[in-house]
């Protein structure tokens, strides 16, 4: 590193000191360390890190990494002179969700009002610090009150590697400090509406006496498709209403929330169609699956036929196994859902995996046990509703844009038209 260069300085040498020294170090910038006890410290970090007393550290540092934890930061008052109009940039993490205390980041502002504060870091483990923006996430969360500071440290985590995200003013510092302990910030309401739909269905499957493996996997892929189906049907709903009142600026009831719950909800489908793939894939090695083949083969037996290949059957299946395994492909890779063309590939293959599946089950009178209908047939008609949905919408827009092409072409072949006498005037 350059000597000349000025230096990152870190207060603390414990865990989160030892990586962020490493990962500075490794980006060729210039680390001292500021410890109580440096002498008996310098050995756990790498040569090239300057460990040193923490005054020393404060006096030669400009911008300095804070990682001690917050019930020490008083620790540091002493340090008040040498730490006035430096950047202190705040890791700490608090250890329950802090819905009303102020963060870790503004009592450390407050104890050093003449020092400029910056929340960051803190999203990052000590671990993925040590290995670098390879693994987990690259986002480094940051906010201060202080613009410039903010810049610095900004720059910093770019150049270490991270992708700095502004969250704005220091008091958005709770919601950093909380957002470790969230395990799936936006998957709350998403994953609760899967396991609401997913015992709907399981209770009404029960209730149909269907075998039981057949009610968990025909429960999964019938949760996925619907809920893949409800992420469309609120824009359509709001797109009918816009184009019943005529103008697309009248609020549509609700319409945060549900796009709230509709646009975070790509995990839970992928992994119930993965789960159901798995299952289907699985069921051949159930025993139940051996009794089916083996009663088949002796009715097959009883009453002398010698083949039971049925071309229609045969071709159903390979439909729909076919059908399925693109729908699942294609869905992994629909990851925004709502915006991406993507997701309504994926709804349409899988409604036509559903609808190859159980076509016959549907058209069966026998098969519809107390009046009520096999369940994908419930679970069919809502894509099916939202894609006639959607090309009913896609149908005015496309014959305006037929009509917008056909405009063109008009005029282009209007200009040729008017062009033409010019040039046969110049050839002549
Ligand atoms: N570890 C991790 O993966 C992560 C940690 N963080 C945050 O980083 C900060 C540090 O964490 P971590 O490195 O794991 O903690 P450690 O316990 O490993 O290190 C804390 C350092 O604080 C100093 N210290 C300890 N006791 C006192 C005291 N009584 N008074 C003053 N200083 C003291 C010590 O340094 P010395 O003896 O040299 O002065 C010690 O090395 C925390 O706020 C944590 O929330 C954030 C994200 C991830
Ligand atoms: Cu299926």
């Amino acid at each position: 590193c350059d000597l000349k260069s000025p230096a990152v300085g870190i207060l603390g040498t414990g865990d989160f000191s030892r990586s962020l020294a490493h990962r500075l170090l490794a980006c060729g910038l210039r680390v001292i360390v500021g410890s109580r006890s440096p002498d008996r410290n310098a050995d756990r970090f790498p040569a090239g890190v300057e460990v040193s007393t923490q005054r020393d550290a404060a006096a030669q540092a400009h911008v300095l990494f804070v990682a001690l934890f917050p019930d020490h930061y008083s620790s540091l008052a002493a340090l008040k002179g040498e730490l006035a109009g430096k950047v202190l940039v705040d890791v700490s993490n608090g250890t329950t969700l802090n819905r009303s205390r102020p963060s870790n980041a503004e009592e450390l502002a407050a104890l050093f009002p003449e020092s400029s504060v910056v929340k960051g870091f803190n999203v990052l483990s000590a671990w993925a610090l040590l290995n670098g923006p390879r693994d987990g996430s690259r986002q480094v969360l940051i906010c201060s009150d202080d613009f410039q500071a903010k810049n610095r440290v900004a720059l910093l985590a770019r150049s270490m590697g991270f992708v700095p995200v502004d969250m704005g003013c220091l008091s958005s510092a709770r919601d950093i400090e909380n957002a470790p302990l969230y395990l799936f910030p936006s998957w709350g309401s998403p994953f609760l509406c899967a396991v609401c739909l997913f015992f709907s269905f399981y209770i009404y499957n029960f209730f149909r006496g269907v075998l039981l493996p057949y009610m968990v996997n025909e429960t999964l892929p019938l949760v996925s498709l619907v809920m893949l189906a409800l992420v469309y049907l609120p824009g359509l709903l709001a797109a009918g209403l816009q184009l019943l009142r005529g103008t697309k600026y009248q609020h549509f009831p609700c319409g945060s929330t549900v796009g709230y719950v509709c646009a975070s909800s790509w995990p839970p489908q992928l992994l119930l169609c993965s789960m159901h793939a798995l299952y289907s894939l699985c069921l051949l090695c159930a025993s139940s699956a051996r009794y089916k083949l083996l009663n088949a083969a002796f009715k097959q037996v009883r009453l002398g036929q010698e083949s039971s290949w049925m071309e229609q059957d045969v071709w159903r299946m390979e439909l729909y196994l076919s059908f399925g395994i693109v729908a699942l492909g294609v869905l992994s890779f629909a990851s925004d859902v709502v915006s991406s063309g993507l997701g309504y590939a994926a709804l349409s293959i899988s409604t036509l995996h559903t609808l190859t599946f159980g076509w016959n089950r549907a058209f069966d009178p026998g098969q519809y046990e107390f009046y009520l209908p096999p369940t994908f047939v419930l679970a069919v008609l809502l894509p099916c509703i939202v894609l006639l949905g959607r090309l009913a919408l896609a149908l005015p827009c496309l014959s305006l844009r037929l009509a917008r092409i056909r405009r063109g072409w008009e005029t282009r072949l209007h200009q040729v038209h008017f062009r033409l006498p010019d040039e046969d005037m110049s050839t002549v």
